[in-house]
């Protein structure tokens, strides 16, 4: 291949100069801090365990935001300043005692949207249900400091995801505590609504005895269309079976076997809406769903539909429900959420006598609330901590396996990110990022998305002032017009990694360092996890092995004796230490690059000195 280096198969002359590399363990590096905005520079290399439960301290920066500085101790710190959090909507006792162990909690509801503003500019977080509009000036108020909305519930059609992520704020949200909550208010309602429960309880509150008004329909035998199979969905048609009545689903994306083994078939849109008796809507609001009910599909459904609906109000044009409601079409329907909530008074829907009203209260069971607010106060919290969320909505989901075999490459990639945009000098500026992965595994055995995320932090911020993360990487690349293609190639090493090497390359750009460019022409650097400890293996054709840790000086010399102990002399005499040193060369006697590693940044006399040895050709020094 045009762009393959020679360095995997060079052998790097690795001479070690003054301090021994510490124990593997006392080494292993990893920055957990993956939605933190501020800890390239400050987190020191920290060892933590594996699926990354290591607590991190929190502190405030300079600037007043909340950040993270990594810990030797695995404890969390009391005394240093906690996470502020803010709960706008009424959320279970257990969450909200969870959250206080871990921050400073603000309960505040039914917040104006401007105090909504003014409070989330003095949050770290911020805990919502579906009554908060967290909007695009919500998180634009909030000046960055806003690190993670959590939604405490399923549907997060009232977060602005794309403004989260432009902001680099992580959305969590609880998806799975109140599933049987909701299908069993959709049960309720259909049950209700076929037996008029509502309509006859409100006759014989107002002094009415009417038997013969309220003749209802039984739900044995009926079919029911189940519009979106997820969780509720699924519940619901366990349920309905139980009833007795005859389920078919409509769901684009859901697997038929899943459907089949309850006993349900999955049919398409039209064949669901027109041959059910009740119609049971279960699927999101997104763009696609939008008034996905509107005159011309009710017109396709059978006379005398009754129709639920506990998911959300924007799937129906609530208009044309209104027109096939007085038509007939629809003989009744059963809602538990609107368009606008709470909806107006007179609305001609809700004042409909063929319409069952609730507040959105699928998921109000007390069991379903303390379930919500614990599962969305851990994932809070473990964000704020920097984990990785197993609910996070838009941000890559990695299992915790996945996660802590993945993070020693992950401070890896953000250091070659980083090593590789301070090699560009210019010319056409960086703008293609080819990125290798050598690995013994199956292709389809390894996610890249954490390691490209923190390749393109690593080279986006040390040259802009965007702060990036996990969540914002591929939108600020996006942005800034950085291409950055992946591949992989399988190597024959060990399948007990998960990579061999990452290669990161950047095409058609100068290097103020010659020898970091490949035969191909492009800036090429070349990396390995070793005993957890990421490692510079190649630079342009030559193969090194330093340790990357602290910063690096980068010499290509003429291959000759002596070139170690001079270098090592003149950093010595200005006090700075060398963690590591190591030389690669092409051939014996000609070239080789030096790499040392050194704990200290050494003052331009001293570089100069460096420069001024006469067998060196070029040097770079370069912050990690
Ligand atoms: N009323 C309430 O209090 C509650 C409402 N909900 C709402 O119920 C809905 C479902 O929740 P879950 O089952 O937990 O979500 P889920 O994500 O498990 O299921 C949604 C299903 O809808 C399917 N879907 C997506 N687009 C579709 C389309 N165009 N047509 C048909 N199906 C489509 C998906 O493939 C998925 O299987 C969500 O809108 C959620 O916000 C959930 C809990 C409580
Ligand atoms: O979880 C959901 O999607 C819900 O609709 C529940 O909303 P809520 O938390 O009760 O405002």
């Amino acid at each position: 291949m045009a762009f393959s280096s020679s360095c995997s198969s060079v052998k790097a002359v690795n001479s070690r100069w003054t301090s021994p590399s510490p124990s593997p363990s006392s080494r292993f590096a990893v920055l957990p801090a993956f939605l933190h905005r501020r800890y390239a520079t400050s987190v020191k290399l920290t060892a933590i365990s594996a699926a990354l439960k290591t607590v991190e301290q929190t502190t405030l920066t300079e600037d007043n935001r909340f950040s993270t500085v990594g810990s030797d101790s695995d404890e969390y710190n009391p005394t240093l300043p906690k996470p502020r959090i803010l709960v706008t909507e009424k959320l279970g006792e257990a969450g909200v005692n969870l959250l206080r162990e871990f921050g400073d909690v603000d309960c505040s509801y039914d917040l104006s949207p401007e105090d909504l503003k003014k409070k989330v500019a003095e949050s770290d977080a911020l805990i919502v249900r579906s009554g908060t509009k967290v909007t695009r000036e919500v998180f634009e108020a909030a000046k960055g400091r806003l690190k993670v909305v959590g939604r405490a519930g399923v549907g997060i059609d009232n977060v602005d995801l794309q403004a989260a992520t432009e902001h680099g704020c992580l959305v969590v949200n609880a998806p799975t505590a109140n599933t049987v909550a909701a299908a069993e208010h959709g049960i309720a309602l259909l049950a209700s609504m076929a037996r008029n429960v509502a309509q006859a309880d409100a006759s014989i509150k107002a002094g009415k005895w009417e038997r013969s008004k309220y003749v209802g329909v039984s739900l044995v035998g009926k079919t029911l269309a189940v519009m979106g199979f997820g969780k509720v969905g699924t519940e619901v048609a366990r349920r309905a079976k139980g009833l007795g009545m005859t389920v078919i689903s409509h769901d684009p994306y859901a697997p038929a076997d899943r459907a089949r083994a309850l006993g349900v078939d999955l049919v398409s849109f039209d064949q669901a809406i027109s041959t059910a008796d009740f119609v049971s809507l279960h699927m999101p609001l997104t763009p696609a769903t939008k008034k996905v009910f509107n005159d011309e599909t009710f017109s396709k459904m059978k006379k005398g539909v009754r129709l639920i609906n506990v998911a959300r109000g924007g799937v129906i044009d609530e208009d044309a429900l209104v027109r096939a409601l007085d038509a007939g079409i629809v003989a009744q329907a059963a809602l538990d959420v609107f368009c606008e909530e709470p909806p107006s008074k007179d609305s001609r829907l809700i004042q409909h006598e063929n319409v069952t009203v609730t507040p959105h209260l699928g998921a109000s069971t007390k069991e379903a609330q303390e379930g919500v607010a614990i599962e969305i106060a851990e994932a809070v919290a473990g964000a704020l901590k920097g984990e990785l969320s197993a609910t996070a909505v838009n941000a890559p989901m990695v299992a915790p396996e996945v996660l802590s075999e993945l993070t020693p490459y992950i401070v890896l990639a953000e250091k070659l990110g980083r090593l590789a945009v301070q090699l560009a000098s210019g010319g056409k500026g960086v703008q293609s990022i080819r990125v290798v992965y050598r690995s013994a595994r199956d292709r389809d055995d390894l996610d890249t998305r954490l390691l490209r995320a923190m390749i393109t932090k690593g080279i986006i911020e040390p040259i802009s002032d965007s702060y990036v993360n996990l969540v914002n990487a591929d939108f600020i690349a996006k942005q800034k017009g950085l291409r950055i293609s992946e591949e992989r190639m399988v190597v024959d090493s060990s399948p007990e990694y998960p990579v061999d090497s990452i290669q990161v390359q950047i095409l058609n750009v100068e290097s103020n360092f010659a020898g970091a460019v490949s035969d191909a022409g492009d800036i090429s650097i070349e990396g390995k996890v070793k005993y957890g400890v990421p490692h510079l293996t190649c630079v342009g054709s030559f193969g090194v092995d330093v340790s990357l840790e602290g910063n690096l000086i980068l010499c290509r010399q003429v291959d000759q004796p002596g070139m170690i102990g001079q270098v090592g002399n003149i950093l010595g005499e200005q006090n700075v230490n060398v963690n590591f040193m190591s030389v690669g060369r092409t051939v014996l006697r000609k070239q080789a690059i030096m790499a040392i590693g050194v704990d200290e940044e050494p003052d331009n006399k001293t570089l100069e000195r460096i420069g001024g040895v006469s067998a060196i050709e070029e040097f770079v020094f370069l912050k990690l």
